[in-house]
């Protein structure tokens, strides 16, 4: 049975027989071996009147290579970063970021690193980081007129100026946006560990619109045991961290759900801490 550690004050176990495979309650938890989750519900349900904002968005449906096809991703995606060079690419797709501007997008970043700050303090987890260092929305909004929208200061990565693993908390440099029109709209079981995001990321995801289901399972169970799984409901406003040995030691994946009629979209947070331009 799956018996979480909590990392925030107060220190609650969560109890099996209650929540055995859910997490419902806001905090940090550490799932195995530095897998550090934190789910903070509604902290953003501020921000929800922002989801009409986000759905014009330019929203593209992409082909990707999967297991030696091409294939039509299962939702539309949309990419921005600090600047042009901060390329994504994965599955045979390359992304080419759009600039934060002063929209939605920017206004969601700044609230997140923000928030993301407070909770590691509060938690007395490393993370909290200065939430207005680095490239913040004002920069943004005060360097139109430079390349195509793109601030010309914080280029190439390595935002807040933290080490390789990206674990340090500070600015987001970049950010991976999903829109799931409706609950036959998916992502599959993934990790995002590329090589770009160094050897620990933190990737911050919110999620506007529908309520959907986020499940994690282990990559691989430890001395033949079952794989663990954990789901977590997700809503308007509601802030997930995946940090740590996350996406080295679980997988997580976005399944299709029956009767959800209404688009869901989620904004995820990352930083490139090994721009692909430069290699
Ligand atoms: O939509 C979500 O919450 C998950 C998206 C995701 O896993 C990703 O963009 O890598
Ligand atoms: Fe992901």
């Amino acid at each position: 049975m799956a018996e979480w550690r909590m990392l925030a004050l107060p220190p609650v176990l969560l109890a099996p027989s209650v929540v055995p495979n859910a997490i419902t309650r806001a905090g940090f938890y550490d799932l195995t071996q530095g897998s550090i989750l934190g789910y903070f519900p509604r902290a953003l349900e501020q921000l929800a009147k922002l989801l009409p904002a986000l759905l014009a968005l330019p929203w593209e449906q992409r082909e990707v290579v999967v297991m030696g096809r091409r294939v039509q991703q299962p939702r539309q995606i949309c990419y921005f970063a600090d600047s042009p060079t901060l390329t994504y690419t994965y599955s045979g797709l390359t992304l080419s970021p759009l600039p934060w501007g002063s929209g939605a997008v920017a206004q969601i970043k700044e609230a997140v690193e923000r928030l993301v700050a407070s909770e590691s303090a509060a938690a007395g987890l490393p993370g909290a980081g200065n939430p207005s260092s680095g490239a913040s929305a004002s920069d943004c909004a005060g360097s139109q007129g430079t390349d195509a929208g793109f601030s010309d200061d914080n280029g190439g990565g390595g935002g807040g100026g933290e080490g390789a693993s990206s674990s340090g908390g500070g600015a987001f440099n970049s950010c991976l946006l999903n829109l799931y029109e409706d609950g036959s709209r998916y992502v599959g079981w993934h990790r995002d560990d590329d090589k770009v995001f160094g050897s620990e990321p933190e990737i911050v995801s919110v999620s506007f619109g529908a309520t959907r289901d986020f499940h994690l399972r282990e990559a691989a169970a430890g001395g033949g045991a079952a794989r663990r799984r954990l789901c977590v409901r997700l809503s308007p406003g509601d802030v997930l961290v995946m940090r740590g040995a996350l996406q080295r030691r679980w997988q997580h994946a976005l399944p299709k759900r029956a009767g959800v009629d209404g688009p869901r979209v989620s904004l995820t947070f990352r930083r490139i801490v090994a721009p692909e331009a430069a290699r």
